[in-house]
């Protein structure tokens, strides 16, 4: 499972930090865990329609807000229409925690989304930017189960030039300041490849956002 030398801690453009291993075997047991109770309904794990009248291949709920592609709510509007569960503390402290190991400094605002995304062996996300949040504090990503492939690009294109990430199980990714707008996706999940000690099949993704709602 281990390469031959550590994985380390990169900046893959300014404002952009990818932090090997940040969550031990541990943490990322208690994390899934704690993912598969919210998960459950109400206002649990659903498929995203998009306005074109396709679907999102990767499956998502959300925590404190709920996220559909016309932006933020308070209920699960495309959903059961239920209340979103509430952002558990634990969720807005790691995310202080991430910004504080990735900037040096702790985030000026309290996290108060987290959207989790679940991808099976075929599911995708294709470039986009994270801009329905009216704050720019940093994106944090944690990554649970399957390694895959995350692109990173520019706030300009969704095309070149972008780099492409390996995520693994317990990964985190930070993008705030001059990457907060940048287009990212995950065009690849690379299936049976999650940790033995993690009882997961397929990826689970989490990101922590700050609404300035
Ligand atoms: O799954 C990932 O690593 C990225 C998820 C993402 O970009 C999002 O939820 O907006
Ligand atoms: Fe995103």
């Amino acid at each position: 499972m281990s390469g031959l030398f550590p994985r380390e801690r990169r900046e893959v453009a300014p404002g952009a930090v990818h932090l090997p291993d940040w969550l031990d075997l541990s943490e990322q047991r208690g994390l899934l865990t704690a993912c598969r109770a919210w998960a459950r309904p109400p206002a649990g794990l659903r498929t995203v329609r998009t306005p074109g009248g396709g679907e999102m291949t990767a499956r998502q709920f959300g925590l404190g807000w709920h996220w559909t592609p016309r932006g933020y709510t308070r209920t699960a509007v495309d959903g059961d229409g239920a209340p979103v569960k509430p952002m558990p503390k634990e969720l807005a402290d790691l995310g202080a925690r991430a910004v504080a190991d990735a900037f040096g400094s702790p985030p000026g605002a309290a996290y108060d989304i987290a959207l989790v995304n679940y991808y099976d062996d075929r599911a995708r996300m294709g470039m986009h930017q994270d801009r329905d949040e009216q704050s720019d504090e940093p994106v944090v990503s944690l990554s649970l189960g399957d390694r895959c492939v995350f692109r990173f690009g520019n706030p300009l294109t969704r095309t070149k030039p972008y780099t492409d990430v390996d995520l693994h199980s317990g990964d985190l990714f930070v993008f705030g300041g001059p990457a907060r707008l940048a287009f990212h996706g995950v065009p690849r999940v690379h299936p049976g490849t999650a940790p033995a000690g993690l009882d997961l099949r397929g990826r689970l993704n989490i990101t922590l956002r700050v609404s300035g709602l």
